[in-house]
């Protein structure tokens, strides 16, 4: 049994907590923390967890063999670090650190302990329909790959989301889906800024990325955060030989007043239940027995965080921005990208 405690008790932690207290096996969550006292106490008490006043408490507590991150992003870094110190294995929500160079103090600190610690939450990978895309890329189905169209649509986001997080927040789950799909590098990234959605005010909204691969596949990523009918997530890879695209995701189909309907998700949690649920069944199941994590590592976080920078600095300056890595550590050459 993995003793968890959980750093953030805010949307993605409360559904986190909820699958390893009631879905998932070889898990129990010991402990949570957040900065809103209130709602740590109350998610705490509801599954009988240890309230701790910081995360830097909850990551010493001896209960507590790994550690969930779920927190704001620009406190990622301090918690995973102070985790490695730890020696504890950690799953951190996306994006790994704010910064490609918090990213690369991580990494760092990893190669340092001298094995993987570290998860981030690039559930895509563990989704179904991107296993099945990915299967059909890999047997060779649709020959070579050429091009990957991907849409990107949520509802609506709060207030305070600026158009940067289009990119940082949301285009990241491609970036890193992407290098997972084609097993290589993003060599640049440009941003084309078409007609402002009215109904997101002042941001721009919807942007299209052009992510270029390594080895010559243009991706290009429609990021739209205003869709309103629903959170809606596509792609399709255009091959030599033929095309594999998402099908469609839902389980229902709903028939009145002369017409039928496809429900569509609501958000992130409903899209991607499935997929969150095996991220951590299989986090969990590398974590028994004292193995290390096998998902995508500080290295893809760190990847990630340069190609989302580079994004942002095309979005600036409107030109082609390329994706500069680091020497990658001998610690993850054998699983980058699988
Ligand atoms: N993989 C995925 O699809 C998704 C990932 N995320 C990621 O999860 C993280 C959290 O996002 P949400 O749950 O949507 O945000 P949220 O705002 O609903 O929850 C974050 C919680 O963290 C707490 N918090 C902030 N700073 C803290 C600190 N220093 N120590 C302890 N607690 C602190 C806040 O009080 C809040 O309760 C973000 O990094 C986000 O990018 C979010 C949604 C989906
Ligand atoms: O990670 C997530 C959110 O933080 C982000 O805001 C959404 O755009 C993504 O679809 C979701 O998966």
């Amino acid at each position: 049994m993995i003793r968890v405690g959980v750093i953030g008790t805010g949307m993605i932690g409360q559904d986190h907590i909820r699958r390893m207290t009631t879905v998932l096996s070889g898990v129990r969550v010991t402990a949570v923390t957040d900065v809103d006292a209130r709602v740590a106490a109350e998610v705490g008490g509801r599954i009988g967890a240890a309230v701790h006043a910081t995360g830097a408490e909850l990551i010493a507590d001896p209960q507590v063999d790994a550690v969930v991150v779920c927190s704001w992003g620009p406190t990622h870094e301090e918690y995973v670090l102070a985790s490695i110190t730890a020696g504890k294995p950690v799953f951190c929500e996306k994006p790994l650190a704010t910064t490609q160079e918090a990213c690369l103090r991580i990494v760092e600190a990893e190669v340092a302990h001298g094995n993987r610690l570290v998860q981030v939450g690039y559930m895509r990978r563990y989704d179904f329909a991107y296993r099945q895309l990915k299967h059909a890329l890999d047997s060779g189905q649709i020959g070579a790959p050429l091009l990957m169209h991907c849409a990107h649509r949520n509802a609506s986001v709060p207030g305070h989301f600026q158009k940067e997080m289009s990119i940082t927040d949301s285009a990241v789950h491609e970036i890193d889906m992407v290098r997972w799909m084609f097993g290589e590098e993003i060599a640049a990234v440009r941003v084309l800024v078409p007609r402002r959605n009215r109904h997101g005010g002042d941001l721009q909204d919807p942007l299209l990325l052009i992510l270029e691969m390594a080895g010559g596949v243009l991706v290009d990523v429609e990021i739209s955060v205003n869709i309103r009918y629903g959170y809606d997530i596509r792609g399709e890879i255009v091959g030599e030989d033929g095309t594999v695209a998402l099908g469609v995701q839902n389980p229902i189909e709903v028939r009145r007043e002369g017409r039928a309907g496809l429900p569509v998700p609501a958000d992130w949690r409903e899209r991607f239940l499935q997929a969150y649920d095996v991220e951590f069944q299989e986090w969990i199941h590398a974590l028994a027995g004292g193995g290390q994590p096998l998902g995508p590592s500080s290295w893809d976080g760190y990847a990630a965080a340069v190609a989302s920078d580079a994004g942002v600095e095309a979005l600036r300056s409107g030109g082609r921005v390329p994706v500069v890595l680091a020497e990658q550590p001998k610690l993850y050459v054998a699983e980058v990208p699988a």
